[in-house]
């Protein structure tokens, strides 16, 4: 496990293969195949340019973008990735799920900093490596990590507040990705 001491008081911890490749292949069919995917709206009529679904404890409903996201019941194997996760870092009540068709697929520049929003993320990838991003608010400064199949990422710290992160494109022929995002929401109960 490889920590980063980011500008500002973020910490990025990075581990290629966190998950043993013969069960990542596991992983990966059982989520794709179980989990109940959708493609949801963006701004100005315009679709999620990839699928998500949304998983974690019950009654959890993490809101974004405008959009309300309810959690199923986790998979076990969602389940069982979370224990993992959770022995290195973090307790996480919901998992955002986002999956990659192709190269043409992306995630925009964004910052996961919404007020109810616990700071440690828990990111887990399977699948075609694609390449996450960082780059810092002010600075500008930018910093790539392959995201392969198992690769774990933990953003932590104050990272949401200095750094926004992203997955571009690639026009390179890449198969599906999955990744997880392991998330701790405030509840007021
Ligand atoms: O696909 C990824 O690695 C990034 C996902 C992400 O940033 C998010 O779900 O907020
Ligand atoms: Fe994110």
């Amino acid at each position: 496990m490889e920590t980063i001491e980011l500008a500002d008081g973020g910490t990025l911890m990075y581990e290629h293969a966190f998950i043993p490749p013969k069960l990542a292949d596991r992983y990966f069919v059982a989520l794709r195949d179980e989990c109940v995917w959708e493609q949801k709206p963006a701004l100005f009529g315009h679709m999620q340019p990839r699928l998500t679904a949304s998983y974690g404890e019950a009654g959890i409903v993490y809101r974004y973008s405008g959009l309300d996201n309810v959690a199923l019941p986790w998979t076990d194997t969602m389940h069982q990735i979370k224990e993992r996760l959770e022995a290195v870092q973090g307790k996480y009540n919901y998992c955002l799920l986002n999956r990659y068709r192709d190269g043409a697929d992306s995630m925009g520049w964004h910052a996961d900093d919404e007020p109810e929003m616990g700071n440690v993320i828990g990111s887990v990838s399977f699948g075609a490596t694609r390449t996450f991003r960082i780059r810092h608010n002010r600075s500008k400064e930018t910093m790539s990590f392959p995201a392969g199949h198992g690769t774990l990422i933990i953003m932590a710290g104050t990272m949401q507040q200095f750094w926004k992160h992203h997955i571009p494109k690639t026009a390179v022929k890449v198969g599906e990705r999955i990744n997880l995002t392991f998330r701790h929401i405030k509840t007021n109960h």
